[in-house]
C-alpha cells in the first residue's frame, strides 16, 4: 500500500493534481468514515434513551393515553371450552335458519337484534369489546339478558383480526350483523380517534376477514341518518346527496358506505347498509337525549334543549327499537349470498343502502313534553342555541325504498315508544345504586 502510494506520489502529473489532492481525499474519507461511525453510535444511544424514556413513563404510554386504543387491551379467548360455547351459541335451531355473527351485541341495537334472531331459531354469536364510552354495567346487564336466552358474547375487538379469523374457523357464519361502532355525534369532538378506530379501521378489519372467509358471509351493517348532514331536501331519500357530513361521526359512517362499495366491487361481498334514524327504547344508550333527559328530569336537574337560529325548531325522526329490529331482520333475510370465495370475486354481488326511520319528525321540545307527562314531573327547560359540534337541525326519513324491498313498516309512535322506555327505565333503575349512575 505504502509502496503504491509512493509510486503514485512519483508519477509526473499536472501540478498539484495527484500529489496534493489524492492524499487529501483519502485523509478526508477516513475522517468522514470515523465521524459517520461516531454519529451513528451516538444516534443509537440517543434513540435508545428516548425509547427507554417513552416506554417507562406511564403518562406517555400511548396505549394508556389514547382512549381510542382502550379496546386493544388483551382479551382471553380460545381453548376447547370456549370453542364449544361459540359453536353452541351459533348453532341453527330452526329450518332455513341462518347463523349470524352480531358485532356490538352488548350494545343497544345489538342486544335487541341478537335476542330477536335467537327467538326465531337462528344461530347467534355476539362479539363486543365492552368499552366504557357509557356505563359498562348496562352492557353487562344486556349480556346477562342474552346469556339467559342462549346467546354467548365473545369479548374482543373488531380490530383483532386473529380473533375474527378464529371465529370464522369455528363457525361458517352465513351472515354478519355489524353493529359495533363508536356512536354519538357530539363525542366526536372529544375523542375523534375512537371514531376512526372503530368505524373505519374496525370495519376494514372485519371486511378483510369476511372477504377471505370461505364461504363469505352476507353483511348487514349500521350506517346512520347523520350521513345526510347539511342536506336540506326533506324527507331524506337514499338518492339525496351525502357529501356534506356535519360531524366526524357522520363522516366515518359515510366513509363506511364507500368502503362497503369497494369490498363489494373487488371481492363480491354482499353488503347492506342501514341508515338508522335516532333509535330509542328500553335498554337504550344513556348518552342519548331521551335517556339522559329522563334521568335529569327525575333528579330535578335542568335539561338543555337545543334550538336553531331565530328560535328554529330542532327535530328528529325518532325511531322505536322494535321497528328497527324488524328492519334489520328483513335486511338479513333478503340479503343475497356473497359471490366471492377465498378472497376472489366470482361475479357481481348485492350492494344496498336503506333508510330505517319513522317518517314523522318530532321537535325536541315535543319529546320533553311527552316525557313530562309520562314521568309526571315538570322539566326544568334550559333553552340553548344548537351547538356547532355536529348536530343537524332536523332529520326526516323517506322510507319508501325499505318499504318496497324489505317490507319495512314502522308502527310505533313516539308517545307509545317512550311509554315503554319509561316503564323499563323505572324498573331497571329502581335499585338504589343503579339510579345514581
Ligand atoms: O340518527 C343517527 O344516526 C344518530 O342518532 C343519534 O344522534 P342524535 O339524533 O343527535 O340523538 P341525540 O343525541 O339523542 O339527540 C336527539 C335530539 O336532542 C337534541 N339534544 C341533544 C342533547 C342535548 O343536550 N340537548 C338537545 O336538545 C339533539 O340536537 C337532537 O335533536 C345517535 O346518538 C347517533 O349515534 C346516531 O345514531
Amino acid at each position: 500500500m505504502s509502496k503504491q502510494m509512493s509510486h503514485l506520489d512519483n508519477v509526473p502529473s499536472t501540478p498539484g493534481k495527484f500529489k496534493t489532492e489524492k492524499p487529501h481525499f483519502v485523509h478526508n474519507r477516513l475522517r468522514w468514515h470515523s465521524s459517520l461511525a461516531k454519529l451513528t453510535f451516538w444516534s443509537f444511544i440517543f434513540l435508545g434513551l428516548i425509547l427507554i424514556f417513552f416506554f417507562r413513563s406511564p403518562s406517555s404510554n400511548p396505549l394508556q393515553q389514547d382512549p381510542s386504543r382502550r379496546s386493544l387491551r388483551t382479551y382471553n379467548w380460545g381453548g376447547p371450552a370456549w370453542e364449544k360455547r361459540v359453536r353452541s351459541s351459533a348453532r341453527i335451531r330452526s329450518r332455513n335458519g341462518i347463523s349470524v355473527l352480531v358485532t356490538g351485541a352488548a350494545g343497544f341495537v345489538g342486544t335487541h337484534v341478537s335476542a330477536a334472531l335467537k327467538r326465531r331459531g337462528d344461530g347467534v354469536l355476539g362479539l363486543d369489546n365492552f368499552n366504557d364510552y357509557y356505563d359498562p354495567s348496562l352492557k353487562r346487564a344486556r349480556q346477562a339478558l342474552l346469556e339467559r336466552s342462549g346467546v354467548f358474547i365473545v369479548e374482543g375487538d373488531i380490530n383483532d383480526s386473529a380473533l375474527l379469523r378464529k371465529l370464522f374457523e369455528v363457525v361458517a357464519f352465513t351472515h354478519v350483523m355489524h353493529l359495533a361502532a363508536q356512536a354519538g355525534v357530539r363525542y366526536a369532538m372529544e375523542n375523534p380517534s375512537s371514531y376512526v378506530h372503530s368505524n373505519i379501521a374496525g370495519l376494514v378489519s372485519l371486511l378483510e376477514v369476511c372477504k377471505s372467509a370461505n364461504p363469505q358471509p352476507a353483511i348487514v351493517w349500521a350506517s346512520s341518518s347523520s350521513v345526510y348532514g347539511l342536506n336540506t331536501k326533506v324527507p331524506f331519500s337514499e338518492r339525496d346527496r351525502t357529501d356534506q357530513p356535519a360531524s366526524l361521526y357522520a363522516a366515518t359512517k359515510k366513509a363506511g358506505e364507500e368502503i362497503a362499495h369497494t369490498y363489494n366491487h373487488i371481492y363480491g361481498l354482499s353488503l347492506t347498509g342501514l341508515r338508522f334514524f335516532t333509535v330509542y327504547g328500553p335498554w337504550g344508550r344513556p348518552d342519548m337525549a331521551y335517556f339522559f333527559f329522563t334521568r335529569d328530569i327525575l333528579k330535578g336537574k335542568s335539561i338543555p334543549i337545543f334550538e336553531a337560529a331565530n328560535h328554529g325548531t330542532v327535530a328528529r325522526d325518532f325511531t322505536y327499537i322494535d321497528d328497527i329490529v324488524k328492519g334489520c331482520l328483513a335486511a338479513l333475510d333478503t340479503a343475497e349470498k356473497s359471490t366471492g370465495s377465498g378472497g376472489k370475486k366470482k361475479g357481481p354481488a348485492q350492494l344496498r343502502v336503506y333508510n330505517l326511520g319513522n317518517t314523522s319528525p318530532v321537535p325536541v321540545s315535543g319529546l320533553v313534553s311527552i316525557l313530562e307527562r309520562l314521568l309526571k314531573v315538570n322539566a326544568k327547560r334550559d333553552i340553548m342555541k344548537l351547538p356547532r359540534n355536529g348536530d343537524v337541525q332536523f332529520t326526516h326519513a323517506n322510507i319508501s325504498l325499505a318499504q318496497r324491498e324489505l317490507g319495512y313498516k314502522p308502527s310505533t309512535d313516539l308517545q307509545t315508544g317512550l311509554k315503554k322506555f319509561v316503564r323499563w327505565y323505572l324498573s331497571y333503575y329502581s335499585g338504589g345504586e343503579k339510579a345514581a349512575s
